[in-house]
């Protein structure tokens, strides 16, 4: 076993900027993540959220710094598809499904993504026919095998697409505003996936919505300017001073400042 997992740390970011011309959308960011733990990322806009995500798939270099994965010493000059096979999986806004197959038909093509071949034309084996069934279980999508991709409600395509990831079985899931879009019920069934999920794979989540940060994070981590503002649990991140004073007077909808840090569950 190596010493990143001796340590149980599956991340660490060393010292890294990222600099798009003179400005730094990282500045000397130090970041880390445990093995299986569920992660909220806030921050107001334009606080490096998705530079943060981007720097972990490859997406974006950082000009500066080191990135640590799962015991290998410098992930940051792998290319994104590499990373995948490190088992770094991200899932953006827009569902990347294929809405003419079935639920259970995306699920099998997406076991074979992640080894980079397509595996549609090929039958799946009965190993691979159980972690269908485990994953549509898991989704909560077993009733809706059998259907279309494309007649699925919004949540349930974001579900789907979390599926698809998981069945790949990531050491890391990267999750850009999951519940962008959802109702209110779908927001909360994504919550409950999330930390249902969490142990076996670890899960990065930024998110603006902080009413759903509230009732389903546990650990915190706050950017402004590219930094790292402060980091720990929800209740004592919403009533940090330096978090109010970075919404605070801000007309924006993720705003946990005054009056709304204390939303009834
Ligand atoms: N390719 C790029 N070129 C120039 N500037 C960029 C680029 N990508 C991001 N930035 C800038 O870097 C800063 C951080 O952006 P980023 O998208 O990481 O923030 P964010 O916290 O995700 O914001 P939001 O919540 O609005 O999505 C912003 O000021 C953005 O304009």
């Amino acid at each position: 076993m190596s010493s990143m997992a001796q340590s149980g740390r599956l991340l660490d970011i060393q010292s890294v900027t990222v600099e798009f011309n003179a400005f730094k959308a990282l500045d000397q960011l130090d970041f880390s993540m445990a093995y299986g733990e569920l992660r909220f990322l806030i921050g107001p806009s334009g606080a490096g959220k998705t530079t943060l995500l981007d720097i972990i798939t490859g997406k974006t270099r950082p000009t500066h710094g080191r990135i640590v994965f799962d015991g290998l010493p410098a992930i940051q000059h792998l290319p994104e598809h590499q990373r995948v096979r490190l088992g770094i999986g991200r899932k953006f806004q827009t569902p990347s499904i294929f809405g003419s197959l079935t639920v259970a038909e995306n699920l099998e093509a997406a076991i074979s993504f992640r080894d980079g071949l397509v595996a549609l034309a090929t039958r799946a084996s009965d190993k691979q026919r159980r972690r269908v069934i485990d994953t549509l279980e898991q989704i909560g999508l077993t009733p809706r095998a059998q259907t279309r991709a494309s007649q699925l409600s919004h949540g349930e395509k974001q579900w789907l697409e979390i599926g698809m990831l998981l069945i790949q079985k990531p050491k890391l899931l990267l999750l850009d505003e999951p519940v962008a879009g959802m109702t209110r019920r779908e927001r909360d069934r994504t919550g409950e996936l999330l930390q249902s999920i969490a142990h076996e794979h670890a899960v990065l989540v930024a998110e603006r919505d902080m009413e759903f940060v509230r009732r389903f994070a546990h650990t915190v981590t706050v950017l402004h300017t590219g930094k790292l503002l402060c980091e720990g649990p929800v209740e004592a991140v919403q009533n940090d001073p330096r978090v109010l004073e970075i919404y605070l007077g801000r007309a924006h909808d993720d705003a946990p400042a005054q009056g709304r840090v204390h939303v009834a569950h």
